[in-house]
């Protein structure tokens, strides 16, 4: 079989599991090609991020802090993880130059005090830089051949939408399957930085947080892969995340779809454009479990068996976002004020993840990340304050929570059941929408109540007795 299989920080974050990794893929590849994405270890990202965070603040001496802990922590790993003296040797020279290029990185953009989307992405791409070099390592150490590659070295073209990229799929498949084919001749196996690319001018590119899982379908797909693993610290997609709902249950099978919902929607933190690859090529994907080999985890295909049916699948939540409450008299049966308002929120690069209106059309409420919204209110405040609206009422620190399930189409009453689970358990809800599709129904809750509205959700569905 041909595979793609992605892990995730969490499985590849101390020397006992990324060794227990190396010797599953040493195994696996006894009967299979394998090409091996992954993500940076756990926390790498975080701290990549902080450190351009600390760079925009002149906080240089912040910064180095920051840049020393990844090399502590990934030299610690080093030691940990490879057993034999050469190999070991070789790695920590090959991570001294990286951590040395990080350095002086940090001192340029300080220098030039340039924080910009394209010198960020190259920053971030240090965490897989690191990562598949000791993934690798740790394959070789196992007895088994194996190279790392960053996104770019394997062929992974994108547009120069830094931060935000897409890949350009035709070039991507002509080098990716090239490199791949040939490595896979020489019965080597490639370890491929996930979240990162490079435009078609070799600038460093990533995908936005948890894009490794879109690069593992990307190449899923380009090497026409028979399945493709995502491998975390969870069983699967369960029914909530099982860091809220203690008694939450594994889906054994979900839609494209339905994954779409729940990637949109926070669960598992998946990357929404993952499945995108896939809906045309109908690659199944298996979510799952590296340290719970024996469980399959969750089968992800364009249409599951019929027997798995339930109403709800899940119940997801994403916290830390912002509501704005557009208000304003000339809104009402004007036509084009919807347009304007998201005309402006997408000039200034807004991504808007919920939109209800009122019906008496005396308002829009939206809802963005924490992060945009400030960007969001000032560009709204600037360009239609006064003239079409009059006022702005913001929430922050808002959660999102969402039903999913394709069962959900056509039935009566799942609105009941929400707004009596939330009554019943003090939860104020603020915006419910539900999309056209009726796959999902989303409201809005403090972020304080998130918790006691996932669990009084799961309850009333009674998605621990899901089949
Ligand atoms: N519905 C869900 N099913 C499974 N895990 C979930 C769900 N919702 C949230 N999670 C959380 O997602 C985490 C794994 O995602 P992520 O941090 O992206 O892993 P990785 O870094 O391994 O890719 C789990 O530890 C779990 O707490
Ligand atoms: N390292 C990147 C990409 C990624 O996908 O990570 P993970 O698979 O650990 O969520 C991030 O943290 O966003």
């Amino acid at each position: 079989m041909r595979l793609v299989i992605k892990y995730g920080g969490t499985s590849i974050s101390s020397a006992k599991d990324i060794r227990a990794v190396a010797n599953h893929l040493n195994s696996l590849s006894k009967k299979n090609q394998i090409v091996v994405v992954c993500s940076a270890t756990s926390g790498t990202t975080d701290d990549l991020i902080e450190i351009s965070q600390s760079i925009k603040k002149e906080n240089k001496s912040k910064a180095e802090q920051l840049a020393s802990k990844i090399t502590n922590r990934h030299k610690q790993l080093a030691k940990q993880t490879i057993k034999k003296a050469d190999l070991r040797k070789k790695l920590l020279k090959n991570f001294d130059d990286d951590f040395a290029e990080l350095v002086a990185l940090i001192d340029g953009m300080v220098l030039l005090g340039e924080v910009t989307p394209r010198t960020m992405d190259y920053l971030f791409s240090f965490g897989e830089r690191l990562s598949i070099k000791l993934v690798s390592m740790a394959v070789n150490d196992s007895g088994k051949k194996s190279v790392p590659l960053t996104g770019k070295e394997v062929g992974i073209v994108t547009d120069s939408n830094f931060g935000e990229s897409k890949p350009l799929i035709d070039t991507t498949r002509l080098r990716v399957s090239k490199n791949v084919e040939n490595l896979f001749s020489k019965k080597t196996v490639p370890v491929v930085g996930g979240f990162v690319g490079a435009d078609q001018h070799g600038h460093v590119t990533t995908f936005g947080r948890g894009g490794s899982d879109y690069s593992a379908t990307i190449i899923g797909t380009c090497i026409k892969a028979d399945e493709i693993w995502l491998m975390s610290d969870v069983d699967g997609l369960m029914t909530a995340d099982p860091k809220i709902v203690k008694n939450a249950k594994l889906l054994k099978e979900v839609s494209y779809i339905e994954a779409i919902e729940m990637a949109l929607f926070g669960a598992k933190q998946i990357h929404p454009r993952t499945f995108e690859p896939l809906l045309s090529k109908k690659i199944p994907m298996k979510i799952r479990s590296s340290f719970n080999l024996k469980n399959e985890g969750t089968l992800v295909t364009a249409s599951p068996s019929p027997s798995v049916k339930n109403t709800v699948k899940c119940v997801s939540n994403v916290r830390n976002n912002g509501l704005i409450d557009i208000q304003g008299g000339s809104m009402v049966g004007t036509p084009g004020t919807a347009a304007k308002i998201f005309a402006t929120l997408a000039k200034a690069g807004i991504n808007v993840m919920m939109i209800s209106q009122n019906p008496s059309e005396s308002s829009i409420t939206i809802v963005v990340k924490n992060a945009d919204l400030d960007k969001a209110v000032s560009s709204l405040e600037m360009e239609l304050l006064g003239k079409i609206i009059k006022k702005l009422e913001v929430t922050t620190n808002v959660a999102i929570i969402a039903l999913i399930g394709s069962g959900m189409r056509g039935t009566v009453g799942v609105a009941s059941k929400v707004f009596g689970a939330a009554e019943k358990n003090k939860v104020n809800v603020s915006m419910i929408t539900q999309g056209s599709s009726e796959l999902n129904l989303a409201f809005v809750v403090k972020n304080s109540d998130t918790n006691a509205a996932v669990r009084a959700l799961h309850n009333a569905f009674a998605l621990d007795k899901i089949n």
